[in-house]
C-alpha cells in the first residue's frame, strides 16, 4: 500500500531541472520528522518546510498496487488532458515526506512504461531503488548518507552541522545550494546572504532558488 499526501501539477523549484514541469508525488510520513509541529524541535531534521501528514492533501490518497497509482499520477500529466505537450518528456518528481519509505522498482517500472522520466528528492539516509533517471540527494545535518552518489546534490544552507566541504567530495554530476526559508521557532531564517556569499568563494556550488515560492505557484 502506497500512502500518498497529495500529488500535483506544476514546475520543478528547484535544482538543476528548475523550470521542468513535472508531476508531484508527495508521499507521506519521513524517517527524519513524525511531521508534528511538538515534535520539531528534537527532531533529526527541523528546518522542513511541508506538511506530509496523512492522504487529505489534493489527489492524495491510499493506493493498494503500483499500476494504481502509476495510473492516478499520469492522469496528472497534461497530455492524458488532451492539451498540446508535443515534444515533452513526462516527467514525475517523487518527494515527501521522505520517499525512499516506499518508492519502490514496481512503481518505477509502472511509470516508465507509461513514458515518465523518474526523479526522486531524498535525504539519503535510505538505499534507493534501481531505475531512477534524476537522483536529488538534500544531506540533514549529521544524519549519515546511504547515498553517496547521484546527479545533483542540493544541500540547505546554512546547516551548522552540515557545512558544505563535508560533501564537496562525492560523486554527484551538480552541487547546489539551497537559502534555508525561514521556519518556525528559533530557526536561523532565510540563509540567502551567506549561501550567495559561498557560492562566490567556492564555484563547484551554484545557487539554487526554491523558484515555485517566489512564482507563488504552490
Ligand atoms: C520537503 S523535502 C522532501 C524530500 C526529502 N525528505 C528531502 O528532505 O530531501 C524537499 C526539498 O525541500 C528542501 N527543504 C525542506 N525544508 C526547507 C527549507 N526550510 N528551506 C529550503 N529548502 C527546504 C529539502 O532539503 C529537499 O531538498
Ligand atoms: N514546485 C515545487 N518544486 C519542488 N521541488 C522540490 C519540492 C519538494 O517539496 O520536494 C518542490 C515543491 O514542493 N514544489
Ligand atoms: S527529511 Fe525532508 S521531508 Fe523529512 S523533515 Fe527533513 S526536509 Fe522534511
Ligand atoms: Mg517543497
Amino acid at each position: 500500500m502506497y500512502h500518498v499526501k497529495e500529488a500535483f501539477y506544476t514546475l520543478q523549484g528547484e535544482g538543476g531541472q528548475a523550470g521542468r514541469a513535472s508531476v508531484f508525488c508527495r508521499f507521506s510520513g519521513c524517517n527524519l520528522w513524525s511531521g508534528r509541529e511538538q515534535d520539531r524541535a528534537a527532531a533529526a531534521c527541523r528546518f522542513c518546510d511541508t506538511d506530509f501528514i496523512g492522504t487529505d492533501g489534493q489527489h492524495g490518497g491510499r493506493f493498494s498496487s503500483a499500476e494504481a497509482l502509476a495510473e492516478h499520477l499520469t492522469a496528472l500529466w497534461p497530455d492524458q488532458q488532451g492539451q498540446d505537450v508535443r515534444g515533452a518528456t513526462p516527467y514525475v518528481v517523487f518527494t515527501g515526506g521522505e520517499p525512499l519509505l516506499q518508492l519502490d522498482e514496481r512503481l518505477i517500472h509502472e511509470m516508465h512504461a507509461r513514458g515518465f522520466e523518474v526523479a526522486v528528492e531524498t535525504n539519503g539516509t535510505l538505499p534507493a531503488p534501481a531505475g531512477i533517471d534524476w537522483l536529488c540527494v538534500s544531506p540533514k545535518g549529521e544524519n549519515r548518507l546511504a547515498i553517496t552518489q547521484g546527479d545533483e546534490l542540493k544541500l540547505v544552507h546554512p546547516q551548522a552541522d552540515a557545512p558544505p566541504e563535508h560533501f564537496a567530495g562525492l560523486a554527484f554530476a551538480h552541487f547546489f545550494l539551497q537559502p534555508m526559508d525561514a521556519a518556525p521557532a528559533g530557526l536561523r531564517g532565510d540563509g540567502m546572504a551567506e549561501t550567495v556569499t559561498y557560492c562566490l568563494a567556492h564555484p563547484q556550488w551554484r545557487l539554487s532558488l526554491q523558484t515555485h515560492k517566489i512564482a507563488g505557484i504552490d
